[in-house]
């Protein structure tokens, strides 16, 4: 006999950040802020701290695919983030796997391009795989200005009409983040309506993994069976107090958010 699960479960498909900042461990953070049980099929190892990338390790794409299945089988899955995919056959994998889910589940894809500390996340030539293969199979994606660029091919886009170039590569719903705009203000498209998510700008904050925070909370909401407009004022609304909160006194570098308040316990 099988019980009724309680606890949504979220399955986050993303990068180690060994510095605890971003990737998997800033993603499995939001998920339990948001009252979720996080699980995580890792696609690459990174040695990173607050100031730099140092090395990248891929996963193996058959790897890939056997972390997603193992959750998957087992503890089901209620919403899905992606973060970093590095390259094209990681792309092709974590693709062939969101096949293998179940029909419906909804899928949330921070296309990560460049750490805030500069490396490169996702090699140029996977750029093409990720609109051909990840963005059509995406409820939202959440790309941050220059990333939402880069989709477009398109330097000069902002607001209304970058989210709408976005959005005709493929996925149901568009949040232009606002982290990299004077106003910090997140643009919310469908295809039909545009929505902006204002919030104060904390500019002496942390934000090392804001992208990734706000992702995955914006997954968590979906997961717990709100609609994605809620989700994502959520999403816009816990990252900025993370921001905000932010743990700018560890390491050298930008510090990461604190999206569990652990500063405030100090
Ligand atoms: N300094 C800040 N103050 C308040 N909110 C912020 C700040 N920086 C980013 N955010 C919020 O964090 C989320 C992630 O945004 P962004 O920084 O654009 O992504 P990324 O980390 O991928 O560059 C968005 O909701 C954005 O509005
Ligand atoms: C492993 C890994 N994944 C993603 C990122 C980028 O995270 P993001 O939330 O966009 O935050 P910044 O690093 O840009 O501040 C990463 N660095 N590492």
């Amino acid at each position: 006999m099988t019980t009724a699960r309680t606890i949504p479960v979220v399955l986050t498909i993303a990068g180690s950040d060994s510095g605890g900042g971003a990737g998997i461990q800033a993603d499995l953070k939001a998920f339990a802020a948001a009252g979720t049980h996080g699980t995580t099929a890792i696609t690459a190892i990174t040695a990173q701290n607050t100031v730099g990338v140092r090395a990248i390790a891929p996963i193996a794409p058959d790897i890939i695919r056997a972390q997603v299945s193992a959750v998957a089988e087992d503890l089901g899955v209620d919403a899905v983030k992606i973060g970093m995919l590095g390259d094209v056959a990681t792309v092709q994998a974590v693709a062939a796997a969101l096949d293998d889910l179940p029909a419906g589940v909804p899928v949330v894809h921070d296309p990560v391009m460049v750490a805030e500390s500069g490396a490169r996340l996702l090699e140029r030539a996977a750029m093409r795989a990720v609109i051909d293969e990840i963005l059509p199979r995406a409820t939202v994606v959440t790309p941050n200005l220059p990333e939402a660029r880069a989709l477009a091919e398109d330097e000069t886009l902002d607001g209304e009409a970058l989210a709408r170039a976005v959005h005709a590569l493929g996925p149901q719903w568009v949040v232009v983040t606002g982290g990299h705009r004077e106003q910090a203000t997140d643009v919310l498209f469908d295809g039909d309506a545009i929505t902006t998510l204002p919030g104060e700008r904390h500019p002496d904050g942390a934000a090392h993994g804001s992208g990734c925070t706000h992702s995955s909370t914006l997954a968590a909401h979906l997961a717990r069976g709100a609609d994605v407009p809620t989700a994502a004022r959520i999403a816009r609304s816990v990252t900025g107090d993370a921001v905000r909160d932010g743990l700018r006194d560890l390491g050298a570098g930008a510090g990461p958010v604190d999206v569990l308040g652990v500063g405030r316990r100090e």
